[in-house]
């Protein structure tokens, strides 16, 4: 499985970056920043549905997305053209991302940052942090409960989100269990790459309405987000449709129409 892969390589480079900076130094680093004020689960709590656009050059399932990858432009239009929040890919293997692209891109835009990768170790946490990221991404089908419950306590001592990532129902309990303040369910199947928006229709019925909840992958279309809404989802998480759109201010005002 695909996740496996990632997971073994994450874990690989993260060996290679603790030679570089120590756990100690990134940890202690991170901690002597300033505290952060959890803006990207407070962005997701507006009225409307918050869109999440997603800088992406490249995925397991699609290759390469965008050739040409001017990664703070993208940023900046994201930013003009409405998004609450901006997730960034730092996994550089499948996706082609990089920690630089966070780091530039909370330079240049305000909006608040995830960090889109594969936590597998608190050093991406803190390390996240000293890249300018409000935000990191927790896989359930990678991490123990009580590992999550760990890295969520080791985020709020940040000052920033996690959102917890689940793909069925027993995930779903599992981030409920561990504490999650932000799930997000992702649409795309990791086994056959097949993506089903009904999938996040159906559990975000599970979820009680005080977990802020966020419809991952395969958004396509206005028909896409009315669903969605009518769901009572309280973001979407979009990369490949504007990655792809030469006009993204005119793809979200397309999307977000009522
Ligand atoms: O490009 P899409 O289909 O709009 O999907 C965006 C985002 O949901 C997807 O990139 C994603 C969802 N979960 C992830 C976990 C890791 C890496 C990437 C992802």
């Amino acid at each position: 499985m695909i996740l496996d892969k990632l997971a073994q390589s994450t874990y690989k480079r993260v060996e290679e970056e603790k030679k570089q900076i120590s756990p100690e130094e990134v940890k202690a680093k991170a901690l002597s920043m300033k505290k952060g004020n959890f803006e990207f689960e407070n962005a997701l709590r507006s009225n409307d549905i918050t869109f999440i656009c997603e800088v992406k050059k490249a995925s397991p399932s699609k290759g390469i997305i965008a050739e040409n990858f001017p990664y703070v432009q993208i940023a900046k239009e994201y930013e003009q053209a409405g998004a609450g929040c901006i997730s960034v890919l730092t996994e550089p293997e499948y996706f082609k991302g990089d920690k630089k692209y966070l780091k530039e891109i909370s330079e240049n835009v305000s909006l608040p940052l995830i960090r889109k990768d594969f936590v597998i170790d608190e050093y991406m946490i803190y390390d996240g942090k000293l890249h300018g990221a409000s935000c990191v991404l927790l896989i359930c089908s990678l991490l123990s409960e009580s590992t999550i419950r760990n890295y969520i306590g080791i985020c709020d001592t940040l000052g920033i989100s996690a959102l917890v990532e689940a793909h069925d129902e027993m995930e779903i309990n599992k981030a409920i269990r561990a504490g999650a303040r932000i799930i997000g369910v992702n649409n795309r199947d990791l086994k056959t790459f097949t993506v089903d928006i009904s999938n996040s229709e159906r559990l975000r019925k599970l979820v009680p309405e005080n977990i802020l909840f966020v419809a991952e992958s395969g958004i396509k279309n206005n028909g896409d987000i009315k669903r969605l809404r009518e769901a009572k989802v309280d973001a979407v998480l979009i990369g490949e449709t504007f990655m792809k759109s030469e006009n993204k201010k005119e793809m979200l005002k397309e999307l977000a129409a009522m």
